[in-house]
């Protein structure tokens, strides 16, 4: 168990990196994130290899389909053992609430949190989909229907979470990717802050990638990050 709110993304195109960086990396320190990239080549068994290796894992393929089809991925998630996983808030109630059903009959089953508005989408992005919402609203506005549909939390940026606190109280978890150190790119992210900044907000995880990934020494990078957040 780590007193790390960090959950490393492991954005890679092969298990071979992924597992070079993971096998130095201490699961006292951080969490890992296996996304769409490394699970679309290396499957179920990476994630065994890293839960040999100690790791909790979020699974974040963010399912969004049919009521069925969703209840049954997630329960897939369940036998593989992770620790959390994710589905698109915009799949609704039945879809939401059936998957929350279908987790609610394993012993140890994973955290089951929504994406709310992907962190990459600023608003004027965001009217070109949904034309006249305010990008905040539709968070709040999914937010409420996750939490009534009986899961753990939302995926959302830091920039939301302030609000999604006070309306959606201190056991609701805020899970925000968009988390940027002083000084490091903010690629195709727009809703940003930095690790001290969302953690203040009320953030309960950081999903960082990149600013760890890339980094010259990924190691220090979070060493960094973890001592700026008094989690070292
Ligand atoms: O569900 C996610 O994890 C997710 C949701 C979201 O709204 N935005 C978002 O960036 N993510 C994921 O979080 C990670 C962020 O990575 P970096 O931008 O490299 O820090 C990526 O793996 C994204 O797939």
């Amino acid at each position: 168990m780590t007193h790390s709110p960090v959950i490393v993304a492991l954005d890679y195109p092969t298990a071979e990196g992924a597992l070079d960086l993971a096998r130095r990396l201490d699961p006292a320190d951080c969490r890992l994130k296996v996304g769409k990239e490394l699970y679309t080549r290396a499957g179920p068994a990476l994630l065994a290899q890293l839960h040999t290796l100690g790791f909790d894992v979020f699974l974040d393929l963010k399912f969004h389909d049919i009521p069925n089809t969703v209840s049954r991925a997630v329960s897939v998630a369940a036998d593989l053992g992770v620790w959390m996983v994710n589905v698109h808030a915009s799949c609704g109630r039945r879809a939401m609430t059936q998957a929350a059903d279908t987790l609610a009959q394993f012993s140890a089953p994973p955290e089951l949190i929504a994406v709310t508005v992907l962190t990459s989408f600023s608003q004027a992005e965001f009217e070109e989909v949904h034309h006249g919402e305010r990008l905040e609203e539709r968070v709040s506005m999914l937010a409420a229907l996750t939490q009534d549909c009986g899961l753990d939390g939302v995926v959302c940026s830091p920039h939301e979470v302030p609000r999604l606190r006070a309306e959606r109280g201190l056991n609701f978890g805020l899970v925000t990717p968009g988390v940027r150190p002083v000084g490091s790119d903010a690629g195709d992210q727009t809703r940003i802050m930095t690790p001290e900044q969302a953690i203040a907000a009320g953030s309960s995880y950081l999903v960082i990638g990149r600013p760890i990934t890339q980094a010259s020494d990924p190691l220090q990078a979070l060493h960094q990050i973890n001592l700026t957040l008094g989690a070292d």
